[in-house]
Parts: structure tokens; sequence; C-alpha cells
């Protein structure tokens, strides 16, 4: 039989050139590199992969490895090419409080809000925009738009009363529409009206939440090239592709839509009914170098970064209060016990309901447990910079997750346990909460964020009556895709009765 002269797939040249090069780069990373002295294992030191595998193809369970590592190699893990993770509240100090880390691109690019408070790398740019829209999110101003969190937080409470006794509602919907309805009325004087979608169900919650569109912002992390791809693709394909990708289309149409707007009528900003963002970032007294305002896209940015910085992160804090909260009736009774010998009218102003100690105790178990942003987040150290008493080679990115801080059996007893009282005998601890960050780069809603859980938490434990079905699960878990994302349905809990307003 005769056999066909099939050609090989590739040159034996090039095959051979390809494995010399892989070698000399894994010789290269594993002997000669800066961080070839730091512990780890080997597989992390040559290739990404080890990271992508767990980020990527496990939906977010780095950290869980990470603590292993920890526990293998001690507190300094090499953890990929060019990348460091420690696990100590020093380093924690040392990484996010100096000025010298910045936000890696090679990170941040994939979030696609480049020109934004949130995505700008350049230390200088992100300063300028802090002090640019910084304003809107003072305590003052919170407090002269305390009405507007307020309103919503009314309108939550109202839509829940509606569901009849004993039926079943998602809470955590709720509780994501009502943070999503705070920061466009608040930024943008815009509702979307998400709490009056029946079962809370705005499209862009899906998007918010969506697993695989979160799986999707890391592999570009890792694979560039795909940021063209997933965001050149027509809507129609977007969609059938997966729920995630198209809301999260509709989501930008509706913020390209609205910066639009603003950018061809400037006096629809003076229309606003109150101070909102575009005041800040248009007026002539908040010029950016240049003497220009920002640009189309940079407002697109940073009306996206807005949205997605403070929708989920408010939303997964409360989620875990109500539901330690709900799971455990001593807690309840207390929490109760304390609005309803508070609470004299309708509304309790803010600035009382932050005198309520143990409310200000389940805020800040919430805020520990739902850690803010779970994927650790990422600084790149210049030259002379020293982590926790080691010097670090300049261009190295090194990270340390928010659980580190938070669930240290050192920092907190019974760390994994719900429990308010450790907050009640001083505030000793205050410092190991790091679910906003620290330094330069520190979340910039934090009061806007304080006034929201306060609002949302205190009216309604004062004013709704709820319950978890008996087959709720003994904790919360999650995906860890930069945010905590819960698995399952975790609060779908039973409206009982509204208790007396
Ligand atoms: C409980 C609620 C919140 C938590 C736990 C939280 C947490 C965080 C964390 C950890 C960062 C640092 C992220 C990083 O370095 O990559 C951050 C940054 C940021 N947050 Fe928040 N956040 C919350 C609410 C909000 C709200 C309501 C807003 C709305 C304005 C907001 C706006 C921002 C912005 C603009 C940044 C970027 C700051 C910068 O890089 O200079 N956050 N937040």
């Amino acid at each position: 039989m005769a056999t066909a002269n099939i050609p090989p797939l590739m040159p034996p040249a090039i095959v051979t050139s390809l494995v010399v090069y892989l070698a000399a780069i894994c010789t290269y990373r594993l002997f000669f590199h800066p961080l070839s002295r730091f512990p780890g294992p080997r597989l992390a030191a040559v290739t990404d992969v080890y990271a992508a595998w767990y980020e990527v193809v496990k939906k977010g369970e780095i950290v869980h490895e990470l603590d292993r590592l920890h526990k293998d190699y001690g507190p300094i893990v090499w953890i990929g090419p060019g990348k460091l993770h420690f696990n100590t509240p020093k380093a924690f100090d040392d990484i996010y409080r100096s000025p010298k880390l910045i936000k890696p691109g090679s990170f941040y690019d994939a979030f696609q809000m480049r020109q934004s408070c949130f995505g700008f790398s350049d230390p200088r740019l992100a300063k300028e925009r802090r002090e640019i829209i910084g304003p809107l999110f003072s305590r003052k101003a919170v407090l002269r738009l305390e009405d507007v969190v307020q309103d919503v937080v009314d309108r939550l409470v109202s839509e829940l009363s509606k569901y009849p006794s004993n039926d079943t509602v998602n809470l955590r919907h709720g509780l994501m529409a009502a943070s999503l309805e705070v920061i466009t009325t608040y930024c943008f004087a815009k509702e979307y009206h998400a709490l009056e979608y029946p079962a809370f169900k705005h499209p862009v919650i899906p998007a918010l939440e969506s697993v695989s569109m979160h799986v999707l912002y890391f592999a570009m992390m890792y694979l560039p090239f795909l940021e063209k791809i997933v965001f050149g693709m027509p809507e129609w394909l977007a969609k059938r592709l997966g729920a995630g990708s198209g809301d999260m289309q509709d989501l930008f149409g509706a913020i390209v839509k609205q910066v639009d707007e603003v950018l061809n009528d400037p006096l629809a900003v003076e229309r606003a009914e109150h101070e909102i963002i575009y005041h800040h970032l248009l007026s002539a007294g908040t010029v950016e170098k240049g003497g220009k305002p920002p640009s189309r896209q940079s407002l697109i940015g940073e009306a996206s970064s807005m949205i997605e910085a403070g929708t989920e992160t408010i939303a997964n804090a409360c989620t875990v209060a109500c539901f330690y909260i709900l799971r455990s009736p001593d807690i309840e009774r207390r929490l109760r016990d304390e609005l309803i010998g508070a609470w004299s009218e309708a509304h309790m102003p803010l600035e009382r309901l932050e005198k309520l100690p143990y409310l200000t105790a389940v805020i800040k178990e919430g805020l520990r447990l739902s850690h803010g942003v779970v994927t650790p987040i990422p600084r790149q150290a210049h030259d002379g910079v020293v982590i926790d008493g080691v010097g670090i080679p300049s261009g190295t990115i090194v990270t340390m997750g928010h659980t580190f801080m938070h669930l240290s059996p050192e920092l907190f007893e019974d760390p994994l346990v719900f429990n308010p009282e450790r907050w009640l005998t001083g505030d000793a601890q205050d410092k190991h909460i790091v679910s906003f960050s620290r330094g330069p780069r520190v979340c910039l809603g934090v009061n806007l964020a304080w006034a929201e859980l306060y609002l949302i938490l205190g009216n309604l434990f004062r004013k709704v009556q709820m319950e978890l079905p008996e087959d709720r699960p003994e904790r919360l878990e999650y995906h860890e895709l930069f945010t905590p994302h819960y698995k399952g349905d975790p609060l779908q809990v039973h409206i009982r009765k509204l208790a007396d307003q």
C-alpha cells in the first residue's frame, strides 16, 4: 500500500528552538530571577498557569491555595513568575499604605475602566481624579445627601412589605437593587427603578453578579488579547454566549447614553435634582492637567467604576450581616431591641444610628466577613521598597488578601464566627478591618458605604420581620472573583409580618 508523504506539522528546527527557548526561560526563572531566593512552588515560579488554574479554571479558589502555601512556605510565597504573596499585618500596611507601590495595569486594565479613579495606574492621575470627585463622597456631602439614601431604603422596605406574609423573597436581589439604586441616584440623579422590578431582578443585577463574566475578567488578565474579542463582538452574539456579557453590554449602553446626554446638553447637569458627579467632573474648577475636562471615554469609565465599585460591595456586607443575624436568634433579638428602644420617629437620622453600639458591631462583622475584595489586590513595587523587613526587587507584584487579616486567629478569636460581641469591648481591633483597603488608593466611597450600611440594616431590622428557611446552609460559600460571589441563593427569606413602625 502506498503511503502518503505527510509534511510534519512543525519543522523540527522550530520545535527544537521552542524547547530550547522554554528551557532557557524556566532555568532563568528558577535559578537567576531576582525572586528565586523566595520560597514557593517551583511551578508557580516558572508559569502564570499555576495561579490561572485557580482563578480561571476553578472559578476563583486562589485564596484557599494561598492559605495552604503559607502553611508550607512561611510568610512570603513566590506565587507567580514576578509575584509574591504575604500574610502578616505588617506586610499589609507596608504594601497598601505606601505611595511607592502602584496599581499594575496588567491586572486592572481587564476591568475596562483604565481612565477612572479606580483604574488609573499612574498615582498622579489617580490623585488628581480623587481630588476632583472626592468632595461628593466626603462626610459632609454624605450628610447633605442623606435623604437620597434614605429614600432608596424606604423604597426597599416598602417593596418588601408588599409581599404577603410567609411569602419567600430573594433578599440578596433586594439588597443588590437597593445598592445599585443608591449609586445611580447619588452619583447621577438617575433612577434605574431596580427596586420596582419584579422580584428585584433588574437586568443589570445578574450582569454585576455573573460568575462567568468575572471569570472572563481574570482570563483577560492572563490573555489580554481576549479583550478585543469579548468587547468587540456584536451585542446579539454576546447575549447568546452568556447572560452576563449581554446584560453587561446593556449596562454599558445605558452609561454611554447618560454620558452623551451630559456632554451634548451641559444644562442637563444643572437640572439634576442635587449635586452629582458631573458637577465635579465637568465644572471649570475641576479641570485636569492641560485645562481640559475628562474625555468621553474617561467619563464612561468613571461612571462604570462607580456602579461596579459601589453596588456589589455594599450588597455583600449586608448579605453577610443579614444571613448571620437571621441565623442567630440571640443576635437578632439584641439588635431589634436596640433599634426599637432608640427609634422614635419614621426616620432615624444617620448620626443617631451611628451611636448605636450593637448596630455598629453588626456592621463591622458584616464588613469583616464579606472582606470587601477577596482576591489579593496587587501592587507593583519600585526601587527601595521594603515589606515587613524584606527588600523587594523593583517591578515585583506584591499582594496580600484581606482574608489573611480578617480570618487570622491571631487577630480575631474564632475568626469564622459572626460575633458582634468582639466589637463591644473597645476599638482596638478596628485597625485590623481592611475591607476598604488602605493608603492612597483606599476606597473613595467609604463614607457613603458606612451611611448605606447603617441606613439599610437599621431600617430593615427595625421595620421588616424575616426568617431564613429551615434548610439554610451553615455558612456562606463564595467564589473568589475579585469580590466574593456567593454560591446558590444564600438569602431566600420568608417575610413574616411587618414590625410596628
Ligand atoms: C461596603 C462597601 C465597600 C467596600 C467594602 C469597598 C471596598 C473597596 C476596596 C477594597 C477598594 C480598593 C480596590 C483596589 O485597590 O483595587 C475600593 C476602591 C474604590 N471604591 Fe470602594 N468599597 C465599597 C463601597 C464603595 C462605594 C459605595 C463607592 C462609590 C463611590 C466606592 C468607590 C470606590 C472607588 C472609586 C475606588 C477606587 C479608589 C482608588 O483606586 O483610588 N466603593 N473599594
